[in-house]
């Protein structure tokens, strides 16, 4: 195996980490696990991603002599909710883990956020180590220290910060993930550079078949994406500035995670985050900040990487303007009522837009839908 690329999250008080990414590390991950001091890890996982990954984890863990257990949920978002959560902290506790021990989280971004939740929770919180398995969860979810689940009032309201003590991106597992769940991923990748980084936006209109297929441009833009991640967390832990630009696509992506009642079989968390990119710049253009050709470009990329761009395209509709607002009332992004946007004056220039206007939103809502 070559060495793996390293990026480092540098957070103070002793709670900097690294995040390795290369192929084939769950094969040595009780080595790195045990390196943290752990004496028992309890790896949580879905049903899907279990039967392809948990064995070899948990033998790797014991090989060092590391007690393992394994806790499994069903696939999907809906798994990211209350009594999920139950189980998943009880099961953690009938395996006896104790706080100097380890929870793992193995698979993909649901699994992360869910199992980063409950160990924050766990006698009040024990170390966490993500084993990210899609694309999606390599590149975003395993980095950082959101944890949460979904309540019906809409995505992500109930969690905590609980940031990682090491996150191993094992590229080699999204050989087996779905096309559909690639494309998702791609969505965040495409993210960094809508963001803040048009270099890196060219990169990937250029690249991204190489992601996919598993080239070496898989690794390297789970790279930079870690690294971009890396970068804002680190001075922005709490969001209390710029860690909102990772929101870009968001606020109306989880509306319609919410609408379509966190069913992935209708949309996923990526598909949502796909056509609010699209919207989020034809919002900006519609405002006069950026151009119409740059929305258009956008645009164009995701949809060739097979992404929706478009409310049409939500399974089951997306409902009217009026129902979409409501969704977004919740956005964590919200002060003093009024709605924060992630807008974008180009490709790689989004900024923070707070108080946006209801009236122009719901206009430019409109438009979307009645647009052919
Ligand atoms: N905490 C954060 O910073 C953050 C960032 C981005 C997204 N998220 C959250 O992440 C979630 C979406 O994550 P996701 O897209 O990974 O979805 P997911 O966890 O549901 O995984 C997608 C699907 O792929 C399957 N899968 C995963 N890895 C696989 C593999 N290697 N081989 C075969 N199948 C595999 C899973 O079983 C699942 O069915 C959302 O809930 C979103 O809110 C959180
Ligand atoms: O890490 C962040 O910060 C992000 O916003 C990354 C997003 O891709 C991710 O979907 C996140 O979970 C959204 O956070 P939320 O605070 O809007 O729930
Ligand atoms: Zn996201």
């Amino acid at each position: 195996m070559t060495e793996p690329l390293s990026v480092h999250v540098g957070l103070d008080g002793g709670r900097d980490y690294d995040i390795l990414i290369g192929r084939g590390l769950i094969a040595g991950a009780g080595a790195r696990v045990a390196a943290l001091g752990a004496r028992a890890a309890g790896i949580v996982t879905d049903e899907t991603v279990g039967a392809l990954y948990a064995a070899g984890l948990r033998e790797s863990l014991e090989a060092t002599g590391l007690r393992a257990g394994i806790v499994t949920v069903p696939p999907g978002e809906a798994s990211k909710s209350y009594t999920r959560f139950a189980e998943v902290c009880d099961g953690l506790l009938a395996l006896k883990i104790e706080r100097g021990d380890v929870v793992i989280a193995l698979g993909g971004g649901v699994v992360g956020d869910l199992a980063g939740f409950a160990a924050a929770s766990l006698r009040r919180g024990v170390r966490f180590v993500q084993v990210p398995t899609s694309l999606l969860a390599q590149v975003d979810s395993s980095v950082g220290g959101k944890t949460g689940i979904n309540s019906p009032h809409g995505k992500n309201l109930i969690g905590a910060f609980h940031q990682p003590r090491l996150v191993l991106a094992d590229t080699a597992t999204l050989d087996t993930l779905s096309e559909r769940e690639m494309r998702a991923g791609y969505a965040e990748v495409a993210k960094y550079g809508l963001i803040g980084d048009e270099g890196f936006f060219s990169w990937c209109e250029a690249n991204w078949r190489g992601i996919f297929s598993g080239g070496p441009e898989r690794d390297e833009a789970v790279a930079i994406c870690c690294r971009a991640k890396a970068g804002v967390v680190t001075r922005d832990e709490r969001e209390d500035g710029e860690r909102a630009l990772l929101n870009l696509g968001h606020t109306f992506g989880h509306a319609l995670e919410r609408i379509t009642g966190y069913d992935s079989g209708r949309l996923v968390h990526g598909e949502g985050v796909a056509i609010g990119l699209a919207l989020a710049f034809r919002f900006s253009a519609r405002l006069g900040l950026c151009g119409g050709q740059e929305a258009g470009r956008v645009a164009n990329h995701l949809a060739l990487a097979g992404l929706p761009t478009r409310l049409q395209q939500v399974p089951g509709g997306s409902g009217d303007a009026g129902a979409i607002l409501d969704a977004m009332a919740q956005d964590k992004k919200v002060r003093d009522g009024a709605l924060t946007f992630i807008l974008a004056r180009g490709i790689g220039q989004s900024f923070i837009a707070p108080g946006v206007d209801r009236a122009e939103l719901r206009a430019f809502l409109e438009a979307e839908l009645a647009a052919a």
